[in-house]
């Protein structure tokens, strides 16, 4: 039996939850808005905080809106209405900055909110059980159905409403979805479940692409199956080929405004860009005609292919792409780089890559965080070694979530 508690709600963390007190603990509560009295059923105890989630909202904030999605998991701050969800993640990322760089005074623009709060996602993961399609419930393999996803690009609901039709079940346990914002279609990855007879993948895979206008293609994990197994999108005056495991933002808008963020960041350009974590070349190939050379590095081999490719297609001759470990290869690289983007992964930057970085010394870095939490600990090095943080823009890539991308812009002061 789980202990009820009533408090006031007065914050919001990192993560997403509402955040009050209860005596001498402070109290991380999901699902509470800052601003609300809430009964709250303590689920975690630690011996300076406690978890809960409201089970009663007993004085409900302004902010607080109805849910489209029944069960909320996939989109949980979709009972905050947007502007108010903007507001929370400037809060958030400046109070994780404060926390890290206490002593910084760091100039913070305000969030750039998205133009569409739902229907932007150009991507989608969802696993199979039996004859349940759907995502995976909080901290747990639970496959929770949900019918309908009005996260999704129409390309891809529609592509989703026609599998439901289909005897998926026991085939596959996993389907990747990507979109292209830009010309409207999808293409699906399928991964198959170990007992699955590959004539029955055909079987499925082809009735799904026929009875589906805008699905292009089904490729079994990454092999080519039924049609085309590649997405083509614009961005930033770039028509970029994807395979369906390579790494592309999920919010077209919104990645189409960080490019223009970074791209105006390190003006004056010129010189050599190093571009790590580079992915499918979502900012070396749009900004390869502001450098002499481009270098990215990226350590999954089908995104290096896919930007190589784009950078054919596109006629643009000087970005070189590295296949590899960016904390392994950065380090041989001969320099000078005039300026570099970091855009790691949720888990932050390797160390050693920071420390590269250091050693090649150039005058301008940008750092993109979708983990706010994990800022302080990859600048910390940057800074002591001289850089500065001239300004922090949050970007708001996904709405509906606490999730929050900042790029962060630096230069180096030694010397000046
Ligand atoms: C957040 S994504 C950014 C990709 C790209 N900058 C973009 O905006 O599309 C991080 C990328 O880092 C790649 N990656 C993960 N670990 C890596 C590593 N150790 N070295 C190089 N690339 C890595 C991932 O495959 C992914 O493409």
């Amino acid at each position: 039996m789980h202990d009820t508690i009533e408090l006031e709600i007065e914050g919001i963390a990192q993560g997403g939850d509402g955040v009050g007190r209860h005596g001498d603990l402070v109290v991380f509560v999901t699902g509470a808005l800052p601003g609300e009295r809430v009964r709250a059923t303590i689920t975690e105890r630690h011996t300076r905080f406690l978890r809960a989630t409201v089970c009663d909202i007993l004085r409900a904030a302004p902010e607080r809106v109805e849910p489209q999605i029944k069960p909320g998991d996939h989109a949980p701050w979709q009972h905050i209405a947007y502007p108010a969800q903007v507001r929370y993640k400037g809060i958030i990322v400046a109070d994780q900055l404060r926390k890290f760089l206490p002593d910084i005074t760091i100039p913070i623009q305000p969030v750039i909110a998205a133009p569409h709060p739902w229907g932007y996602r150009n991507s989608a993961r969802l696993h199979v059980d039996g004859a349940t399609l759907g995502y995976h419930a909080a901290g747990t393999k639970t496959v929770v159905d949900l019918a309908d996803d009005p996260l999704l690009l129409p390309a891809l609901r529609d592509t989703l409403r026609s599998l439901r039709r289909l005897a998926f079940a026991g085939l596959i346990k996993e389907v990747t979805l990507r979109a292209s914002a830009t010309y409207g279609y999808a293409a699906a990855r399928l991964s198959p479940t170990p007992d699955a007879e590959r004539h029955a993948l055909w079987r499925l895979a082809t009735a799904w692409k026929a009875s589906t206008p805008v699905l292009a293609g089904v490729t079994l994990e990454d092999e080519p199956f039924v049609g085309t197994p590649f997405v083509y999108d614009e961005l930033a005056g770039v028509i970029f080929r994807l395979s369906l495991g390579s790494f592309f933002q999920v919010n077209h808008a919104q990645a189409e405004r960080m490019v223009a963020v970074v791209r105006d960041a390190l003006a004056p350009h010129g010189g050599r860009l190093l571009d790590a974590y580079s992915g499918v070349g979502s900012f070396a190939l749009p900004l390869a005609r502001c450098y002499d050379e481009v270098i990215a590095v990226e350590a999954y081999q089908p995104a290096v292919e896919d930007g190589r490719q784009s950078a054919i297609d596109n006629q643009i001759t000087n970005v070189q792409f590295i296949n590899g470990a960016a904390e392994h290869t950065v380090a041989h690289l001969s320099g000078p780089f005039h300026a570099v983007i970091l855009d790691p992964p949720r888990r932050g930057c390797h160390p050693a890559l920071i420390e590269a970085i250091i050693a090649h010394a150039p005058p301008q870095i940008v750092y993109i965080s979708c983990h706010p939490g994990l800022i302080g600990r990859d600048l910390a090095p940057l800074l002591a070694a001289g850089y500065q943080i001239t300004f922090v823009q949050p970007v708001d890539l996904f709405p509906q979530t606490p999730h929050i991308e900042t790029i962060i812009h630096l230069r180096s002061v030694v010397g000046e």
